[in-house]
């Protein structure tokens, strides 16, 4: 049978490593998805819509280091254009892949449908290369290899989404096999000089420093290649206190001596902030500053900060390109001189363990007495999804036992995210016990793709967290717009069952009930078990009221007039 370009793509997805790629079926893209779904490595994952495909394909992202979407032209690529501006922002490679229209069509000047109406069809490759590092149309068959590999390596190499246009009558036109994946995937590695010259200058730098600390970000995990176990090393060869961005919680062992704590200004956990402003000098390690992760600014580090990034390393007098993370990090950890003023003095100020109240089963539920019981129910092979909302703030300070992993999305920040997140992760990961904390606001954005997890017999454990709103922006800056229509959540999730399947809704109200609950869930090994947690609307965390005040201060800076 003839080799087609569709097999191509498909081989190409199996070879760096895909297994499940997520899709939307539409006239454009039928054809390329037979020859994705003929390839014996990748199974086929349909999912409601398309911002669900693309949040879902995030997810999975998180969990095997690349992933595909699927998606029909235009109705289904802009909506997939969501989740692919999250794994922007997230440093993901997710690969979106979208049908487009016949080759003749454009010189013909035909009117199409799922098009804007005009005869120029060119406005969603634009788009594509605004929110990717690479954006390809193709045009013919015989370029199709040649723009494949280019956008999968940018992505690969670069953490960022890419975008691939196949018009619906080349998926199945001859195309030639693939050659080598090493030409794909084969890693861009440091500049030997270069390492050296940063490793030695680091560490020179160091040595003239009283009171280093490190401080870990979320682009850490993304830069791979052996950066999370170099930075353990690097952290022992230094002695000194390792604070953690919320973004990043869970890239450094929260059992490890040398954690001091989630570093978020005036929100931070463990009194991490006291030691971060102690220390007169900070290794930023994949960090970034956002205003969320600043609290509004009010927690930017005053201090010259060392930067050690994916490709680079940047500290007060110096800069080194193509140095890569691990590497740089491994060759620091051998250079770098002890010093571990910093735990001395953590030790001394850290505060003392805190007494959690245990409510009693009839006590009413509370936000707190949620948290004690998902604390409980955290181990070593738990992956905790936190949802944008005060889910962010509960979920930062829990304890991650060794081996317990821990997802945001901080930075894009889209509600709803974590529940076809959540799904995406588990198909790649079926072996972990995953944990999606999540409001109900954000649950109605993408409540469909819990039907996904029923048609695959996911064990997802869903703790809605019922407040009646968006608290999360009612501390930001209320109004009407924050109250929303209440769902009876537990009846929806029988819903979803239709005729086969096995998921159970749940509501709890009261400490007692949130128990048996957990229990019901954690018995529940052939579907999702969604427990709806009603607690009072205000009933939020201090840090959540702290974050928003000073974040709602930041969104209110007045225009700087011309001149000042
Ligand atoms: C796609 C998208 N649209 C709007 C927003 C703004 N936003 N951020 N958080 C929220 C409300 C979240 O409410 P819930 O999920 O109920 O969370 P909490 O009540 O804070 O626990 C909104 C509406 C957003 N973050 N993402
Ligand atoms: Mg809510």
């Amino acid at each position: 049978t003839k080799y087609t370009v569709g097999d191509y793509l498909a081989e190409r997805l199996a070879q760096i490593g895909i297994r499940h790629h997520f899709v939307v079926p539409g006239d454009y893209n039928l054809v390329l998805l037979d020859k994705l779904q003929a390839n014996p490595n990748l199974t086929e994952v349909g999912c409601a819509n398309e911002l669900n495909c693309s949040l879902a394909a995030e997810g999975y992202a998180r969990a095997n280091g690349v992933s595909a979407c699927v998606v029909t032209f235009s109705v289904g690529a802009l909506s997939a254009f969501n989740g692919t501006g999250s794994a922007y922002a997230e440093n993901l490679p997710l690969i979106l892949i979208s049908g487009s229209p016949n080759t003749n069509d454009a010189s013909q000047f035909h009117l199409l449908h799922h098009t804007l109406g005009t005869t120029d069809y060119s406005y969603q490759l634009e788009m594509a290369k605004k929110i990717t590092c690479c954006a390809v149309a193709i045009a013919r068959a015989h370029e199709a290899p040649r723009l494949i590999d280019r956008a999968i390596r940018h992505a690969l190499l670069a953490r960022k989404p890419c975008y691939i246009e196949i018009p619906t009558n080349l998926s199945g036109a001859e195309c030639v096999r693939p050659g080598p994946i090493s030409a794909v995937t084969d890693p861009v590695t440091s500049d030997k000089a270069a390492l050296e010259a940063a490793a030695n200058c680091a560490a020179e730098y160091l040595s003239g420093k009283l009171k280093p600390v490190i401080l870990v970000g979320p682009k850490l995990r993304r830069a791979g290649e052996g950066a999370e176990e170099a930075l353990i090393k690097l952290a022992e060869a230094m002695g000194c206190a390792v604070a953690v961005q919320p973004a990043a919680k869970g890239m450094f062992p929260e059992d490890h001596k040398q954690f001091v704590g989630i570093f978020w200004g005036t929100v931070s956990t463990d009194a991490a902030d006291s030691i971060v402003h102690w220390a007169d000098a900070l290794l930023c390690v994949g960090t970034v500053f956002t205003d969320y992760s600043t609290v509004g600014w009010t927690a930017m580090p005053d201090i010259p900060l060392m930067a050690a990034e994916m490709d680079h390393v940047t500290f007060p007098g110096a800069h080194f390109s193509r140095v890569r993370l691990g590497e740089f990090l491994s060759h620091l950890a051998t250079e770098v001189k002890f010093n571990n003023s910093t735990m001395i003095e953590y030790n001394r100020l850290k505060p003392d363990p805190v007494l959690v109240h245990t409510a009693a089963p009839g006590d009413e539920l509370t936000r707190k007495e949620i948290s004690r019981q998902i604390q409980a129910h955290i181990d070593s092979k738990t992956t905790l999804f936190v949802e944008t909302g005060d889910s962010w703030f509960n979920g930062v300070q829990f304890k991650l036992p060794p081996g317990a992993l821990f997802e945001i999305e901080m930075a894009w920040g889209h509600i709803g995210w974590s529940i076809p997140a959540a799904f995406g992760y588990a198909l790649r990961h079926p072996d972990r016990k995953i944990v999606v904390m999540v409001g109900d606001g954000s649950f109605q954005v993408t409540a469909q793709e819990v039907s996904q997890m029923v048609r695959f017999n996911l064990p997802i454990t869903i703790i809605l967290i019922n407040n009646r709103g968006y608290t999360i922006e009612v501390e930001i800056h209320d109004g009407s717009y924050n109250k929303i229509k209440n769902w009876n959540y537990a009846l929806l999730v029988h819903a979803f069952n239709g005729e086969d399947g096995n998921a159970k809704g749940l509501s709890a109200r009261t400490a007692g009930e949130l128990q048996d609950a957990i229990k019901v869930a954690e018995e529940n090994t052939k579907g999702p078990t969604l427990i709806e947690c009603s607690i009072d609307q205000d009933d939020c965390s201090r840090e959540l009221i702290t974050w928003g005040h000073f974040v709602a201060a930041a969104n209110a800076r007045p225009p700087r007039l011309p001149g000042v």
